[in-house]
């Protein structure tokens, strides 16, 4: 076979396409009804896109629409207006590659560490042996190898959350949506489990949006900050967090390009939240 003859049964080689983003929403609206039958805009044209393996923070003013938007994600709330995708497709529902860390415990209080960690697998048609041992391997990673026969209720809320954590990413989601995961916990446990979250998410390749109202916590930890105003929410900024990884908790408070960039946001947030707090005053909600 001639060169030629070679060269003309192959291909032309196109560059690769670039994979779609892990979450968009474009120009996004959500009006729910309230009680006394008004219709209310929660989200008004809200664009945010969250690309594969970005670990985004979302901040704004008490009851803008944060949690909204994970809603929006998960498919528990549809848009009034606009596009929401989840790894290129329209939501239809809760898709698989999803997963969730919420404030509160998602933990079965009648099953044991290990039986809580086992059930996500289990339930998704992982044979049981296999599962057990997967779960035994995560509760070890989250440091809690000698607590595997334990209650929740045995346990302390920063334990209970490293629960949590090794419950969600032993479903290996490739987009992990957290509201306020670590806001019940004291500032020295907050400290360590953001820390561990770091890590896990490190070696997962998991697109993260991570809603909190803590804004040197959405620093410390985002790739991406977006501010959003006062209700109706909408993306008032989005500032890119360039600060090496990986960073450490005690430690990246005291950097000085870290305490620069939250008094920047801030400065950008404070607007939002008086807005917020004078709405408040004036209408009582
Ligand atoms: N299912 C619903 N029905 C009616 N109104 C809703 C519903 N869900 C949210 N809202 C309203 O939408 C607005 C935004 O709520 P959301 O929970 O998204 O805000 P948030 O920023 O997460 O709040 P917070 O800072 O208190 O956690 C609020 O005024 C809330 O009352």
């Amino acid at each position: 076979m001639s060169l030629q003859t070679l060269e003309a049964t192959h291909p032309p080689v196109l560059p690769a396409a670039a994979p779609s983003p892990a979450i968009e929403l474009e120009n996004v609206t959500r009006r729910f009804l309230t009680p006394d039958g008004k219709s209310m805009t929660a989200l008004h044209d809200f664009t945010m896109t969250v690309d594969r393996g970005e670990f985004a923070c979302v901040v704004g003013p008490t009851g803008c629409g944060k949690s909204t938007t994970l809603n929006l994600v998960t498919g528990l709330a549809k848009p009034s207006a606009g596009e929401v995708r989840v790894m290129g497709g329209a939501v239809t529902g809760i898709h698989k590659d999803v997963g969730f860390v919420f404030q509160a415990d998602a933990l079965f209080p009648w099953r044991s560490v290990l039986d809580n960690v086992a059930a996500g697998p289990i339930y998704r048609g992982m044979p049981k042996a296999q599962a057990y041992e997967k779960a035994r391997d995560w509760i070890a990673r989250v440091g809690l190898a000698r607590f595997e026969k334990h209650y929740p209720h045995q346990l302390s809320g920063g334990m209970r959350k490293r629960v949590a954590l090794a419950q969600t990413f032993i479903n290996e989601p490739k987009i992990l949506l957290m509201d306020e995961p670590f806001s019940a916990l004291d500032v020295q446990t907050r400290t360590l489990m953001q820390d561990e979250l770091l890590s896990l998410w490190s070696g997962s390749g998991a697109s993260v949006v991570f809603v909190t109202h803590d804004l040197e916590e959405a620093v410390a930890l985002a790739d991406k900050v977006y501010v959003l105003t006062a209700g109706p929410a909408t993306v008032k900024s989005v500032y890119h967090i360039d600060l090496p990884r990986p960073r450490v908790m005690e430690e990246i408070r005291y950097d000085a390009a870290f305490v620069e960039k939250c008094r920047v946001i801030w400065n950008d947030l404070r607007e939002e939240v008086q807005i917020g707090q004078q709405r408040t005053l004036k209408t009582g909600h």
